[in-house]
């Protein structure tokens, strides 16, 4: 399986993550890319490419022109109001109140994300643009005859809403993939979510849409982050009722468990019978990861990949989570092997 890859992903290299009231070191962190890289590289996964660049377009199908716009800005904007630290958003607007976008760049900060963990800094804007050009570069492998292709992407983007930042993800890779490849002709798309987090985001984007089915497996939105969105009972809405499906897990669920849930999404993306296959891997399912609770083990990525290659799709991974970064590579490029072995 073919790789895409961008040095420019160091090009984000925040100090700061909010968390339990202090600033850490963030879980999203440079080393995981490299490491996921290095075993690509180790196990002969296949041939690794820079991104081309798409330009903002396929961006700005997916995502408002002005939350682009403020991206693109909001580090400059930050230092010229002489902020002494990262951009960290830190007032939003909340039940009651207007929602519209405010001058200040406090304000905009808390208009354009919905979590305070998602600091910004210099090349933040840079490296989330390489991470939108590394997914689109991969569909464009798949559509042009590859059966599948790994987009290393890093910032992830399935947290990342139509003009919302947050779970360290800015642009949505995932559904930008999915975009473009109705945008080239494609009449159905399956989005498949397979990260320890809900695809808030993903959902959000296709929520009112029968044409991209979005699918998540994840832990209970009750005790984990985002909270606020992948509850059972979100099943889409309007022209997309039926085309959402979130399958919600407890603290320490095994594979053995997982994958009954892997099993009906399975299902519903056969039924769905799309033309392209978009998987948002995050592995913070496996057992040792810092931030989540699911117990899956090394090898249950392998099996993960040759599950997903049965289903026969033109297939495009985008890298979202993983934060135990010592087993990230193998975690990851196991589901790659999987699905090559098929
Ligand atoms: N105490 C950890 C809180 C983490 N909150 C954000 C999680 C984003 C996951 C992205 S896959
Ligand atoms: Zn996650």
């Amino acid at each position: 399986m073919k790789t895409v890859f961008s040095l420019l992903h160091s090009r984000r290299a925040v100090k700061t993550e909010l968390d339990g009231g202090v600033l850490i070191e963030p879980h999203e962190k440079p080393s995981r890319a490299e490491t996921i890289l290095a075993r690509v590289k180790g196990q002969a996964l296949g041939e690794i490419l820079e991104p081309e660049e798409f330009g903002l377009d396929p961006i700005r199908r997916v995502h408002s022109a002005d939350y682009v716009e403020f991206l693109e800005h909001c580090w400059t904007d930050w230092l010229a109001a002489g902020k002494p630290g990262e951009a960290i958003p830190a007032v939003w607007c909340g039940r009651g109140m207007r929602a519209r976008v405010p001058k200040d760049i406090d304000g905009r900060l808390g208009y354009y994300s919905f979590a305070a963990e998602t600091s910004i800094s210099d090349g933040t804007w840079e490296a989330a643009r390489a991470s939108a050009n590394v997914a689109l570069t991969a569909q464009k492998l798949v559509a042009g005859g590859e059966r599948a292709a790994f987009a290393l992407c890093r910032p992830p983007g399935h947290h990342a809403h139509a003009d919302l930042f947050g779970g360290y993800c800015f642009f949505n890779n995932a559904a930008i993939v999915a975009q473009a490849f109705r945008d080239q002709g494609a009449q159905r798309v399956a989005i498949l979510d397979v990260d320890f987090h809900h695809g808030n985001g993903t959902q959000a984007i296709f929520y009112q849409r029968r044409d991209v089915l979005t699918l998540s497996l994840h832990g209970d939105p009750d005790l984990v982050f985002p909270h606020f969105l992948g509850f059972e009972d979100e099943t889409g809405e309007g022209e997309g009722e039926g085309y959402n499906l979130n399958l919600v897990y407890p603290p320490g669920t095994p594979y053995a468990v997982w994958s009954q849930g892997l099993e009906t999404a399975c299902q519903r993306i056969a039924g769905f019978q799309p033309d392209a296959l978009v998987v948002a891997l995050g592995v913070d399912t496996f057992e040792e990861d810092p931030i989540s609770f699911f117990k899956l083990k090394s090898d249950d990525y392998l099996t993960l990949g040759q599950r997903l290659q049965r289903l026969g799709l033109p297939t495009v991974f985008t890298m979202e989570g993983g934060y135990d970064v010592d087993a990230i590579g193998v975690n990851a490029v196991n589901v790659m092997q999987g699905f090559d072995r098929g």
